[in-house]
């Protein structure tokens, strides 16, 4: 985009109304079999509701929107109405697509007029700190169309031709330097017409939200992750999330 086509730098919204929009419609193949991952059990509570939870404790969320699995809306509905949440939050559950863009994009076409910040959190993240939601929130707040929370990496990174056959060795092509490397993480925030804008515009097949906004030529910045905002992939995690939650509880004292 050329400096004259650009969008002047967005102004702070301090009194924005935030929405948050919770993509739970996949199935966790990854995890394994049994039922869609976000409707599994951490410490006898679903996945989903933790991560509710979790975005609902900011005094910033007003509403959050729940994209559950195609055909379990009624189910989902039914969790949030058994499950005490926060009463200052308003819920919406719409049903989700096939892929975790188009489950995106479903909850944002749900969202009332009214809310100029939205957040986007993976069902999957259930135990993001509220302090790192809040950091993402204050980052739009003060003027960034899109703000990723992120982490510097402890692995060294490799670029492969990966394999045609999984598991065949795969030649290495480069090794980008670790320290300008991040991993990142939800909830994602943004300028609300600038994600909608991105979902709108973009439509091949990216990983995260902000990549979208990044290929329309705005600027999106990152802000300090924190590691138990893990997502829940495989089996391994489960383990993770239940210490997590353990070493809550007993730092908590109870
Ligand atoms: N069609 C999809 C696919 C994914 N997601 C959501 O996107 C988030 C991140 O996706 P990921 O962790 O990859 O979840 P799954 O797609 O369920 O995992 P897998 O690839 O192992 O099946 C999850 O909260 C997931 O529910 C979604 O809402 N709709
Ligand atoms: C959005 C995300 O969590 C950022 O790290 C991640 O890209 C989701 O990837 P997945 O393959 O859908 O798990």
């Amino acid at each position: 985009m050329s400096d004259e086509s650009r969008p002047a730098p967005a102004e702070p919204r301090q009194d924005s109304r935030v929405a948050a929009v919770i993509p739970a419609a996949g199935r966790g193949v990854r995890l394994g079999p049994g039922a869609p991952k976000a409707l599994r059990a951490l410490n006898g509570t679903p996945i989903l509701i933790h991560a509710i939870r979790a975005l609902a404790a900011s005094r910033h969320v007003s509403l959050v929107v729940v994209v559950a699995p195609p055909d379990g809306a009624a189910e989902v509905k039914s969790l949030l109405d058994a499950h005490a949440l926060p009463e200052r939050t308003d819920f919406l559950v719409v049903p989700g697509g096939a892929s975790r863009q188009e489950s995106v994009r479903l909850g944002l076409d749900a969202l009332p007029p009214a809310y100029d910040v939205v957040l986007v959190h993976d069902a999957a993240r259930p135990l993001v700190p509220v302090d790192t939601v809040d950091t993402v929130v204050e980052a739009v707040r003060d003027g960034a169309p899109a703000v990723v929370p992120a982490l510097p990496l402890a692995d060294t990174v490799k670029e492969v031709e990966p394999a045609a056959v999984p598991g065949e060795p795969e030649p290495v092509l480069g090794t980008p330097v670790r320290a300008r490397l991040r991993a990142v993480q939800t909830p994602q925030g943004f300028d609300r017409a600038t994600l909608i804008r991105a979902h709108e515009t973009v439509t091949e097949d990216v990983t995260d939200d902000a990549s979208m906004v990044e290929r329309l030529g705005e600027r999106v910045v990152t802000v300090p992750g924190h590691e138990e905002a893990f997502k829940v992939t495989r089996p391994l995690d489960l383990v993770l999330a239940e210490a997590v939650l353990t070493r809550r509880r007993l730092n908590d004292g109870f």
